[in-house]
């Protein structure tokens, strides 16, 4: 299997409150060859100071605002969560990140999405091309809970058939202020058939997880090997997902 280079991540300056800063002119996608956007073969690269990839898959997050899809973005890419005021995405923005599965390397090129309303269209463009979805709601936040079947309905119009889709319920650190019960999320979970797991952008909970379980599906799924055993994204996420009273990523 032929390696690629990572495109380089947007910004490498620190993200204030979360922020993802502007794009610049060449971090368009579409700069690798690509079959729906998932990289399986072709040139290495000349690499500098780059990763090397061997498949590459998008990833979108979604859900309102407000919920921390970017802190969890922030904190995925960069280990970081800057306490301070919100700064609300406009239209969508992404950054990279190259795992190592198995051996493999999977870069996953996670899409963050504006919560706003009126971004909607802009964001409804970019389902098409997702493997994965995190759709995220926020613990302390009722509403962003109930708003999760109209984030489902919208998926299952705009975004591929079998588009994997992990649910999210974020801020789990804020005790004192939850809203949401874990019961409740799974229960939901559990209604759409999807994998569920409780985070915190702010210390770390289950991020690395949710992105990690992501990458090991839609590798399994992508180079399937005759005798492997099918990976079992489900069982995965209960094994190794971590409550809420430990603060480990
Ligand atoms: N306590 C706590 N606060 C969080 C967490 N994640 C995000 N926040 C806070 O929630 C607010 C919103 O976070 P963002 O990541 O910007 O929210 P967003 O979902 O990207 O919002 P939009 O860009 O408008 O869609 C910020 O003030 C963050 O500091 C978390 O895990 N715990
Ligand atoms: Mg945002």
């Amino acid at each position: 299997m032929s390696r690629k280079k990572s495109q380089k991540s947007k910004g490498n300056s620190s993200p204030a409150s979360c922020s993802i800063p502007p794009p610049k002119e060449n971090s368009k996608v579409g700069n690798d060859s690509h079959t729906n956007g998932m990289v399986m073969s072709g040139r290495p690269s000349l690499s500098n100071s780059g990763e090397f990839y061997d498949i590459s898959f998008k990833v979108m997050l979604v859900g309102d605002s407000g919920v921390g899809k970017t802190c969890l973005l922030v904190r995925f890419k960069d280990g970081a969560f800057l306490a301070g005021s919100f700064i609300s995405t406009v239209g969508i923005d992404f950054r990279n990140k190259v795992l190592n599965v198995d051996g493999v390397k999977v870069k996953l090129q996670i899409w963050d999405t504006a919560g706003q309303e009126r971004f909607r269209s802009v964001t409804h463009a970019y389902y098409r091309d997702a493997h994965a979805l995190l759709l995220l709601y926020d613990v302390t936040n009722k509403t962003s809970f109930d708003n999760i079947q109209a984030w489902l309905t919208e998926i299952h119009e705009y975004a591929q058939k079998d588009v994997v889709i992990m649910l999210l319920g974020n801020k789990v650190d804020s005790t004192h202020e939850r809203m949401v019960k874990l019961e409740d999320g799974e229960r939901l979970a559990k209604e759409y058939g999807v994998p569920f797991m409780e985070t915190s952008a702010k210390n770390g909970l289950n991020v690395e997880l949710a992105f990690t379980a992501i990458a090991k599906e839609l590798k399994h799924r992508s180079l399937k090997t005759p005798n492997e055993p099918k990976f079992k994204l489900h069982d995965y996420v209960k094994k190794e997902v971590k409550g809420s009273g430990c603060c480990k990523s």
